[in-house]
């Protein structure tokens, strides 16, 4: 029990804590000075493009890579003095896969526990417990090389979940997965916080994934972090999206005058189409189609969506962070209405 005592303070806090690799003799600042609390039981996502710094941040909470400067403490204990604390008291899933390939599932949990000091008999009970709780009973005793990728990954959770840990770090769970394999993890993922209370910790290229499950999400980009909260506060800022076509690009012109009149409106031409992002756009878009049509601009085309986290990345550091990953989701839970005005409001 001592062993797993400290904890009371946040799950995670961390303090100006930084990373500087040498790549052939020049320094690459991975992370800089980062200032962190996770609370108990919390859910946060770090989101950010391609060498932001995320892994790198992770490695060094997971005790697997010394920090260069600042502190950290992970369940209360520090990352450097008290490391074997910090590795009992956490579960870390990284990129690669756990399991042998080999080997069965079910022996591979069980092989866990016991590194984690279970007896035998403990180890055994806890893999059949996981192995159900991850849809997996059926499938644990043949050679993990002979599971589906979605079934290799939840394998993965349920080894690093071994031994009951306070605090849980993927790195990346949902890459590479096909789209219904990605939601069945993300559901596993939101029931092991929410039913047990297990603070969890993941990295992600998928925006949809921050937006969906985390409760928090933590931007990072060139090593530090730009933005950290809910996803919906973030995103509160922002206008919806309007997209308008036209018959011609005179009456797109006529309508971007128009439009451009609307409070915290900007607007973007491109031939017979405008784009405008303007607070409350969705409310809006009705009574606009309206004057429009009686101004001459009849809409052919109207789209509307909300704002998406990437529009928040888009407005903080000019980029687009969809664009700027090669691993683009085709599927999108972005809220989306599409309608076609109605010749009623177009007439
Ligand atoms: N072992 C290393 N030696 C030198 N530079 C490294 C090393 N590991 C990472 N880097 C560099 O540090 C920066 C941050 O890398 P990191 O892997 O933490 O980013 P990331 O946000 O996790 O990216 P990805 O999403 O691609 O995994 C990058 O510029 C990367 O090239």
């Amino acid at each position: 029990m001592t062993r797993h005592a400290p904890q009371p303070g946040p799950a995670i806090r961390t303090s100006a804590l930084t990373k500087t690799y040498s790549q052939h003799g020049t320094p690459v600042e991975a992370v800089r000075g980062l200032d962190l609390e996770v609370a108990d039981g919390e859910l946060v996502a770090f989101l950010g493009p391609n060498g932001a710094g995320k892994s790198t941040t992770l490695r060094m909470l997971t005790t697997l890579l010394p920090p260069t400067s600042g502190s950290a403490q992970v369940a209360g204990f520090d990352v450097v003095g008290q490391h074997r604390q910090v590795r009992h008291a956490i579960g870390f899933v990284g990129q690669g896969n756990a399991a042998g390939p080999q080997q069965r599932g079910r022996d591979e949990v069980v092989a866990q526990g016991r590194a984690h000091g279970l007896t035998r008999s403990e180890a055994s009970r806890r893999a059949g417990e996981l192995l159900e709780a991850f849809d997996l009973a059926e499938h644990a005793d043949r050679p993990v090389a002979t599971l589906s990728g979605g079934q290799r990954r939840r394998l993965d959770v349920a080894i690093g979940l071994v031994h009951r840990p306070r605090l849980l770090f993927l790195d990346e769970p949902s890459t590479g997965l096909d789209p219904q394999n990605r939601a069945n993890l993300q559901e596993q993922v939101v029931r092991l916080n929410r039913d047990l209370g297990t603070t969890i910790v993941l990295t992600t290229h998928y925006l949809e994934e921050a937006d969906a499950i985390a409760d928090r999400v933590v931007v990072i980009d060139h090593g530090r972090v730009i933005a950290d909260d809910s996803a919906h506060r973030l995103k509160s800022g922002l206008g919806d999206l309007v997209t308008l076509g036209f018959d011609s690009p005179g009456q797109a012109t006529t309508a971007a005058e128009r439009a451009g009149r609307l409070p915290g409106a900007t607007v973007a031409l491109d031939g017979a189409r405008l784009v405008l992002r303007v607070p409350h756009g969705r409310d809006l878009a009705p009574g606009l189609v309206a004057d429009l049509a009686a101004a001459g601009a009849a809409v052919a085309r109207l789209e509307v969506a909300g704002p998406t986290l990437d529009d928040v990345f888009l407005q903080l550091t000019g980029r687009s962070l969809r664009e700027s990953e090669q691993t683009t989701d085709p599927a999108t839970t972005t809220a989306t209405a599409t309608a076609t005005a109605t010749e009623g409001a177009a007439a």
